[in-house]
């Protein structure tokens, strides 16, 4: 048997759309245009192409769309101003500043300096906060959407096993809040777990966030459970070419899996889209306007 494949690539363009529809709604009832502003320091080339994307995908659903590129000196005081301007800004209802930023930079003190009613990436530790005692928060994107694949694919995830394998401020820990959120029992499993293998077998829900390429085995995989790769590695391929591989070796774990998201089109899109979808959620909020349903945690 193999396993159901998670479609991120076509889910994400449904919430796009929805995102699209309700930006519409809100313009003709309130003249309000939603907009995100994009923070990039350096000039590393993967950025530039993620950036790029997103910006393309924020005026595609009707958004205005902000870029900012400081060069890779940039100092903090600059960058806390540039955030300071972007605070005050009417225009701008989302903030993302794209890391990991150049070493000289303390990220912490940046990100904790964005209006938390703009923290897109619900990275500031007031949504983190929020998040942790299940208040109304920014949540962080490839955890909402993952969740939101989850919570499609199974309806109830109550009482289900989840092992989270990363323990990141950006995808671990958010995520294991949210599952906790939806009533599962969570395991949190990192780099110094115990016979990690044994722990991933007990999963009905995985979500692979480790950053390492294929790590995680077919074989690890309890016969039926769902599994989340979030990774996005690039690693050499024949003929001194790339190729993107997730966190798990797709081949084996979908000959055991019930459903799996695959790399690329899985997390990666869905990721984009919740970014849209925080935005408006964060511009309708601003404007006390009615929120779009089931776009949220
Ligand atoms: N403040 C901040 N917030 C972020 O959310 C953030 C960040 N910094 N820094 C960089 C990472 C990376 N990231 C990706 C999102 C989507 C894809 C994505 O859509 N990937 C496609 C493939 C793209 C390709 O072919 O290269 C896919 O998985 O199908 C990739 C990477 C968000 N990040």
């Amino acid at each position: 048997m193999t396993a159901t494949l998670i479609d991120g690539k076509a889910f994400a363009a449904g919430i796009r759309a929805r995102v699209a529809d309700h930006v519409t709604r809100i313009r003709e009832e309130a003249g309000v245009t939603p907009g995100l502003a994009v923070v990039l320091v350096g000039e590393d080339p993967a950025s530039q192409v993620y950036v790029r994307s997103k910006g393309k995908q924020t005026v595609e659903v009707g958004m205005a769309s902000f870029e900012h590129k400081l060069d890779a000196e940039t100092d903090e005081a600059t960058l806390l101003d540039l955030i300071a301007r972007l605070n005050a800004d009417p225009a701008v209802h989302g903030i993302l500043v794209q890391l990991p930023l150049p070493p000289h930079l303390d990220s912490d003190l940046v990100i904790n300096s964005i209006d938390p009613a703009k923290d897109v990436d619900g990275f500031h530790i007031s949504n983190v906060g929020l998040l942790g005692t299940g208040q109304k928060a920014m949540v962080p994107c490839t955890p909402l959407g993952s969740l939101m694949m989850l919570r499609d694919h199974h309806g109830s995830l109550s009482g289900m096993n989840a092992v989270v394998i990363g323990r990141s401020n950006i995808v671990g820990k958010p995520m294991a809040m949210l599952l906790l959120g939806d009533s599962c029992t969570v395991t949190v499993a990192h780099s110094r777990t115990k016979d990690l293998p044994a722990v991933v077998r007990r999963a009905d829900i995985v979500v692979a966030a480790v950053g390492r390429p294929e790590m995680v085995q077919g074989d690890w995989i309890k016969p039926g459970a769902t599994v989340i790769d979030v990774g996005i590695n690039r690693i050499p391929a024949e003929g001194g070419k790339t190729r993107l591989v997730g966190d798990v070796h797709f081949d084996s774990a979908v000959q055991v899996a019930g459903a799996i998201t695959p790399v690329p089109g899985g997390v990666g899109p869905m990721t984009i889209a919740c970014l849209l979808a925080n935005t408006l959620t964060a511009c309708c909020r601003a404007h006390g306007l009615v929120e779009p349903e089931g776009l949220t945690a």
